[in-house]
């Protein structure tokens, strides 16, 4: 039994008249402790199969499965870090995380929830910021304390939905470095969603395009096989990556190529019609032909 599974999911938005397929026919299975990157184009469905994995919405056909069990609502065992950053704009840093961490860890002492608190701040590099809010800190800072709160719930599955989009290439590299550290250690499953080639066959065991949409489904996986730990600074001269990293491209550029190929021309060709002017003619300023 695969340890999570989406079982042949669709889900579509809007009235039956006039419904968009989002995503179509979703089958995927991650094995427990697997990092898997799913790679897709804006507007393709992401966010959607994210939201369908962490069990905050439902699939009108289809199912997800943790464990053999069908996801019906979030918990604290997958737990799920949004692209938005979803912060409390009334709390402080160490306000947002450890009213997560008193969600999940119920028995905590007021100490270790400091403590548990602070490691992570710590792990993301924002303790100078522990007694900020939301609006005094940059998109990227937002994005670690969001990240630094999924970590800190330690949830069975991480769901992370494109965690490091907002951050700067040297950030980039330290929380990739960070996120893969952690899934070494604690023995995690990684569901990440990116549109980051390189991120993807740096981080991932297996590479699963999402299609253009509407009615988007999963494409073959790529199985990324390089041996860990991997060298981020030797990696442009290592031809397992560039190959790899060649062939997820060009399978990306292909498809997108196709799905515009594919697209009507709607342009309409208006008719050269004259307005007819229907004021009397003894009031007419303007002639009109
Ligand atoms: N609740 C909703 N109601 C109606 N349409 C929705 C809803 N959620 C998503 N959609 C539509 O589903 C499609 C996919 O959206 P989604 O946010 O999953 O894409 P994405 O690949 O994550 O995009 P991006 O990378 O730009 O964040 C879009 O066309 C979006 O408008």
């Amino acid at each position: 039994m695969a340890y999570l599974e989406l079982d042949n999911v669709s889900i579509g938005f809007g009235p039956p008249s006039n419904r968009t397929e989002v995503l179509k026919d979703i089958n995927l299975s991650v094995e427990e402790n697997e990092f898997v990157a799913i790679i897709g184009f804006s507007g393709s469905g992401k966010s959607t199969l994210m939201s369908l994995l962490a069990g905050l919405q439902k699939p009108d056909k289809g199912q997800v499965r943790l464990h053999g069990s069908v996801v019906e609502n979030p918990g604290p065992r997958l737990g799920i870090m949004f692209q938005n950053y979803s912060l409390l704009p009334w709390l402080t840093v160490f306000g947002n995380i450890e009213l997560a961490v008193r969600q999940v860890f119920p028995k905590f002492t007021k100490a270790q929830v400091k403590e548990h608190v602070e490691r992570y701040v710590e792990m993301v590099s924002l303790t100078p910021a522990l007694e900020k809010n939301p609006h005094e800190l940059s998109g990227g800072m937002r994005q670690r304390v969001s990240l630094a709160r999924t970590l800190a719930m330690q949830p069975e599955v991480l769901l992370l939905d494109e965690p490091l989009s907002a951050l700067d290439a040297l950030t980039r590299a330290v929380l990739q470095d960070e996120i893969i550290r952690i899934w070494e250690e604690d023995k995690r499953t990684v569901v990440m969603i990116t549109n980051d080639v390189d991120e993807a066959t740096l981080m991932a065991d297996r590479i699963v395009p999402l299609t253009i949409g509407p009615a988007a489904t999963l494409a073959d996986p790529f199985p990324v096989t390089m041996e860990r730990p991997r060298d981020r600074a030797n990696l442009n001269k290592n031809p397992e990556f560039m190959k790899l990293k060649n062939s997820v491209t060009r399978f990306m550029v292909g498809m997108n190529k196709e799905s515009k190929d594919l697209k009507v021309d709607t342009s309409v060709k208006m008719p050269n019609i004259i307005p007819h002017d229907f004021t009397p003619p003894t009031r007419r300023s303007v002639k009109v032909r």
